[in-house]
């Protein structure tokens, strides 16, 4: 298994105190033979995209239900933003925005109302009849978040004429006019087309560059789990891996080219005086990271019949994991 617990902490920048961190966390629902969550730990950088990745049933909304503070953990803790999630609840609520799975926004409302509604049902704002009559500060803070997910011109129209992606975007912004440092999205992009799924992506990266938030994403989509800081890999209940999308890679699948020669006996032999692991077996399979691939190549003497290279992708390194 995997673990790079603290990716946070290197020879050039000084640790930094994770936003999130999970310590041993278990969950056994009523009545179940095994655990649901058994005995997890990670920790998450501020400001980073965190992926929690896994196939169905692994745990994901178990997780993330617990860490926005809905469900009770059986054992463990979990600290977010220094405040205890069993303890301090109200507290972690107000340092987080949730997007869940199925949208909550009521259609029969303009875009801002929605905003409204959930604003002063939250108590960030009294609740006044119009846009106009609202504080300054709301209405400030709902055209800086709708001018960074581009649906100002939007914000007065009803939500029953908006597309999925532009609901989505809403929900965002929704969730995030209260300034939570941490943003949680649980399978975000399910049901949305592949171009609204690429410009949710757009929005959220400025949204995190801009408000410096920490965005935790549960996904089944391993290309958008690429794109994160730091991924983990839950099968039933366990962390499989944990660490950068590299060295989830780099860890779990191995780089190779595959080289053959007319001349093999000759080729065999170079192989070997370069000190490369190589076997028998034509085409003979190289060892080799991707960044000495040139000058390995440039070495050999013997011409070459084929060169293939084998790059893994996190889908490989995911279906080798979920595979076991
Ligand atoms: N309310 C519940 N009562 C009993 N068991 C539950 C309950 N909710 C989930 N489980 C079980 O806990 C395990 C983890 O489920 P969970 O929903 O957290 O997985 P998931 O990774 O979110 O799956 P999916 O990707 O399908 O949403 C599963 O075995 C599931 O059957």
């Amino acid at each position: 298994m995997i673990q790079k617990q603290d990716a946070s902490s290197s020879a050039l920048s000084p640790p930094v105190a994770p936003i999130i961190k999970v310590e041993r966390l278990v969950k056994r629902y009523k009545k179940a033979e095994t655990n649901a969550v058994n005995e997890i730990s990670f920790s998450v950088r501020p400001g980073s995209l965190f992926s929690l990745l896994g196939p169905n049933g692994a745990g994901k909304t178990t997780t993330i239900s617990i860490l926005t503070t809905t469900l009770q953990p059986t054992s463990g803790s979990v600290m977010i933003a220094d405040y205890d999630i069993s303890r301090q609840a109200s507290a972690v609520r107000k340092n987080i925005g949730i997007i869940f799975q199925k949208p909550s926004l009521d259609l029969n409302l303009t875009a801002e109302e929605n905003v409204r509604f959930h604003a002063t049902l939250y108590g960030l704002y009294p609740f006044r009849p119009s846009y106009k009559t609202m504080p300054k500060g709301y209405q400030q803070r709902i055209d800086e978040l709708a001018n960074v997910l581009e649906i100002r011109e939007d914000l007065f129209k009803p939500v029953k004429k908006f597309s999925g992606g532009m609901m989505r975007k809403l929900e965002i912004l929704r969730s995030l006019l209260h300034n939570p440092r941490v943003l949680f999205l649980d399978e975000p992009t399910t049901g949305l087309d592949p171009s609204s799924r690429r410009s949710l992506w757009e929005y959220l990266s400025k949204v995190r560059l801009e408000q410096q938030t920490t965005i935790f994403l549960t996904t089944h989509y391993l290309e958008e789990a690429e794109k994160a800081d730091d991924i983990c890999i839950i099968n039933k209940g366990n962390i499989v891996a944990h660490g950068t999308p590299a060295q989830v890679k780099a860890e779990l699948v191995e780089e190779y080219v595959l080289l053959d020669a007319d001349d093999r006996a000759s080729l065999l032999a170079e192989l070997r005086r370069l000190d490369l692991s190589v076997g028998e077996q034509v085409p003979f399979k190289v060892s080799l990271a991707h960044d000495r691939l040139h000058s390995v190549l440039k070495a050999i003497e013997t011409p070459l019949t084929l060169i293939e290279t084998h790059l893994p992708s996190l889908e490989d390194a995911y279906m080798e994991i979920i595979g076991k």
